[in-house]
């Protein structure tokens, strides 16, 4: 059947706070739920993913309440996690399954990891690998290097890793090893990822050293329970950045958008495209900067997006290709590989999907090239059960001239439930 989006080309007006970031909402559990003390987080993302992470722990015989708006975790320590009696399920989310082993990397008893149909098929090696260096007995389908993984942790000891490539997933495992194991755990990688473990773990009392791209901690430290606020996900957020810049006299606000640097590459990339985004009211939250954004609609130019700024903004390169079908010029996306092993090969899904709406797109080996300005039509388009696929195909509809049928848009929910009333209502404003 499929969700059939009619053609807008309506403006999007008024103002919007997205839910809350899906990366720090994952880690904010995991914090909490090895601290020793009550962790009180507001702003929490209800996605799938972040349930499921809530529902691992609660597993792991952590207690965890929703009190309406806030999520209560109460720690007691790395030994508070106790051996599961039943297999932990990570659904859609790769955040949960590598961050996870990481953790239970460190914890003397057995666990079983597993998900969905996607995520047999995304690659643990990569934590797998070091943390087996570290000293984890960690097994799994080809070689041990695919879910379902099974994971025999304790008696690790620090090692000093180089990453070959730059993955905030990689880098967080290691620490939530490292915190564990005897001695200092130092990573390195190629380009600085996502630093929001970082900044956590320093709210929840711990020390680390950082420099450039490298990151030690001493192990056998203690985390404190603590208050955490969410910002808002500016992943999310980036879908309705869009939709204001490439519809016609959108004028938007987005509040309390999470603008950490190692995440804001979206909008730096927008903004060298002649996006009209004002920050406003900038500001700290537990040590993560947070904005507000004011976008209004503009005539856009495509540039090449490469190197350092691709880990800024690898989940908005779908929403990015789609905003570059509508600026002038040729983007050349490349540096980009990464993108193969995410919840789909996010390659060959914006290509053929974008295809499908008459973009004037090709994948390469390592990205995409897009010719602008298209005028997009109507078709039938399938989310391939990635939720970031599945909305950028609906903010495509919103500039398509006829009608598009979105399959599978049940997934959007993965990380942004209320993702269709929000945009309903910024349509109606
Ligand atoms: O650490 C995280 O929360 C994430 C890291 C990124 O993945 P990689 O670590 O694989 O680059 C990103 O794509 C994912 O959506 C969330
Ligand atoms: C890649 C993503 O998430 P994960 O790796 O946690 O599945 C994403 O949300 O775009």
């Amino acid at each position: 059947m499929g969700k059939r989006l009619s053609p807008a080309n309506q403006p999007l007006q008024g103002e919007l706070k997205v839910p809350g970031d899906k990366s720090i909402s994952h880690r904010s559990i995991m914090l909490g739920a090895v601290a020793n003390g009550t962790t009180t987080i507001k702003g929490f993302l209800p996605g799938e993913d972040c349930i499921n992470t809530i529902k691992c722990f609660k597993k792991l015989g952590v207690p965890i309440e929703i009190e309406k708006e806030d999520v209560i975790v109460v720690g007691n320590g790395f030994e508070g996690l106790q051996e599961p009696n039943d297999v932990l399920y990570v659904g859609n989310s790769g955040t949960l399954n590598r961050l996870l082993l990481g953790l239970l990397a460190g914890r003397p008893f057995h666990s079983v990891l597993y998900g969905d149909e996607s995520i047999a098929s995304r690659p643990m090696d990569r934590v797998a690998k070091p943390l087996r260096q570290m000293g984890a007995v960690i097994d799994g389908r080809k070689n041990g290097s695919y879910p379902p993984i099974s994971v025999r942790g304790g008696n690790l000891k620090g090692i000093e890793y180089e990453s070959p490539v730059a993955s905030a997933q990689v880098k967080s495992a290691i620490l939530l090893a490292g915190l564990q194991a005897n001695g200092v755990t130092t990573i390195t990688e190629p380009a600085l990822s996502r630093d929001h473990t970082e900044r956590m773990l320093t709210a929840f009392g711990v020390e680390l050293k950082r420099e450039n791209t490298t990151v030690s901690l001493e192990g056998n430290q203690r985390l404190h329970g603590t208050n955490i606020q969410v910002p808002a996900d500016i992943s999310s957020a980036a879908f309705f950045i869009v939709t204001a810049l490439i519809t016609k006299d959108s004028e938007l606000t987005l509040t309390d958008v999470g603008m950490n640097p190692t995440r804001s590459g979206i909008v730096d990339a927008l903004l060298a495209m002649g996006a009209n985004i004002t920050m406003l009211n900038e500001r700290q939250i537990n040590g993560e900067p947070v904005a507000d954004l004011h976008i209004k609609s503009s005539p856009l130019k495509n540039i090449e997006i490469n190197g350092e700024l691709i880990p800024r903004l690898i989940d908005e390169i779908p929403i990015l290709a789609l905003a570059a079908t509508q600026a002038e010029g040729k983007m050349v996306i490349s540096d980009a590989e990464e993108l193969k092993v995410k919840e789909t090969n996010r390659i060959d899904a914006v290509v053929n999907q974008l295809r499908l709406l008459g973009a004037n797109i090709e994948a390469t080996e390592d990205g995409m090239i897009i010719e602008g300005r298209t005028n997009l039509h109507g078709g039938t388009v399938d989310s391939l059960g990635d939720h970031r696929i599945g909305m950028m195909l609906a903010i495509a509809s919103l500039v398509a001239s006829g009608e598009v049928v979105l399959q599978n848009e049940g997934c959007i929910s993965i990380s942004y439930p209320d993702f269709f009333p929000d945009l309903a209502n910024l349509k109606n404003n």
